[in-house]
């Protein structure tokens, strides 16, 4: 007998897709900001390690951008002179835009952070510095409240991620902006200062309970009974695992950097939505997709989508040159009303 094909049910989602909406939006609010005798922007990037993933993640951001009517400017530099360098694009307005590659001291995070630091808040193309962070752990959605005309940054990977469950229909727009992820379960495995806890983080304030998984451990994120506290709370999961966590999620996001980790599918509840922004494959796709309603095999189009976006808002926030009318600072405060 004839073996029947069975029509699959998960839908496979690419980032291109997303990609391409973020980058139209991108290329619009530049034009509506912009004057015409302005040049393109110019994002200017530094490579101070030899990591293979950051090289490549580079030159995939180099084309995007100049597909998109964006200068990148890739810097490779010694480590020993990367602070000097930084501080001289700090102050060279022909940069619009500073993007470092992390990690730089392998061994040594508190070094990092000190470059992180480095870089000027208004040339804060990733969200990184003490100030855009301190804004996103606390949901301040503005830096210049309460007028909030200039619009805090947030990381790219954490907001690419966002960006995509917006897409997805997670966020469900009914709810008040704001708490659109209430209802809704999501782990998170990976807890890193540059992408997995900003992104925790970032969901919980949106109203999500959220699992976040490291291998030291299970921590919940949650603004609360009723989501009535106005940003999110942690607390530790003592003897909780992975195992614990993934019955319980409607959405599972994985970025674990390494070959072997692999989410075991057995434990995903039936038609769960599950995201990868890991340079690896953490699911394992054939079988996820006999389990899943929603696969995203990857993030990383969106995240330079986001990475664009990121920039453009650096530019509307810049305090308007003389002579600039009225009319393109009306235009400067309605493109960014959302998100
Ligand atoms: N798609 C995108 O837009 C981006 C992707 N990436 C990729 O995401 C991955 C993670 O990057 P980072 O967070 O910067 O790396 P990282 O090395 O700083 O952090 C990884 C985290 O995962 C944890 N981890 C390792 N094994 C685990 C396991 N079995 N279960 C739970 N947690 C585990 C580590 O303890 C660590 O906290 C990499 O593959 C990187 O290339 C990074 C940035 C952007
Ligand atoms: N300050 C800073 N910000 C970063 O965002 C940053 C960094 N440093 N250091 C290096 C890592 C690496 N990284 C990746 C981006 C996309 C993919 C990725 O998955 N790209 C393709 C996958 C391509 C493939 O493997 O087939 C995609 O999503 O379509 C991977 C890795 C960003 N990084």
């Amino acid at each position: 007998m004839a073996t029947q094909e069975v029509p699959k049910t998960c839908k496979v989602i690419l980032s291109d897709t997303i990609a391409k909406k973020l980058l139209a939006e991108a290329r619009e609010t530049l034009a509506a900001i912009q004057g015409p005798n302005d040049s393109k922007p110019t994002l200017a990037a530094f490579l101070a390690n030899d990591d293979p993933a950051a090289l490549q993640y580079a030159e995939w951001s180099k084309k995007t951008c100049e597909e998109n009517g964006f200068n990148f400017d890739l810097r490779k530099v010694d480590k020993e002179l990367l602070e000097e360098a930084i501080v001289a694009a700090n102050q060279d307005d022909a940069v619009d835009g500073i993007l470092v590659y992390y990690p730089i001291w392998r061994n040594n995070q508190q070094q990092d952070r000190y470059i992180q630091e480095t870089v000027a808040l208004h040339k804060d193309v990733e969200g990184l510095c003490h100030t855009h962070l301190f804004n996103m752990y606390h949901n301040i959605r503005f830096l210049d409240p309460p007028h909030n005309a200039k619009k805090s940054i947030l990381p790219c990977t954490p907001l690419a991620i966002v960006k995509t469950l917006e897409h997805l229909q997670i966020y469900n727009p009914i709810l008040a902006s704001g708490n659109r992820l209430f209802g809704k379960t999501i782990t998170v495995i990976n807890r890193s200062e540059v992408n997995g806890r900003p992104l925790a983080a970032l969901l919980a304030n949106d109203g999500a309970t959220v699992y976040s998984v490291d291998i030291t451990g299970v921590q919940l994120f949650t603004r609360g009974s009723g989501i009535r506290a106005p940003r999110h709370q942690v607390h530790d999961k003592e003897g909780w695992e992975l195992k614990d966590v993934l019955p319980l999620s409607d959405v599972v996001i994985a970025g674990v950097p390494s070959e072997q980790f692999k989410v075991p599918t057995e434990l995903l509840r039936e038609g769960a939505v599950c995201i990868n922004f890991s340079s690896h494959r953490n699911f394992d796709g054939p079988a996820v997709k006999e389990k899943a309603s929603i696969y995203v095999p990857s993030t990383g189009k969106v995240t330079i989508a986001v990475l664009l976006r990121n920039l453009v808002r650096l530019i509307a926030n810049r305090p308007r040159p003389e002579g600039t009318s009225d009319a393109a600072e009306k235009t400067r405060n309605e493109v960014f009303q959302d998100g």
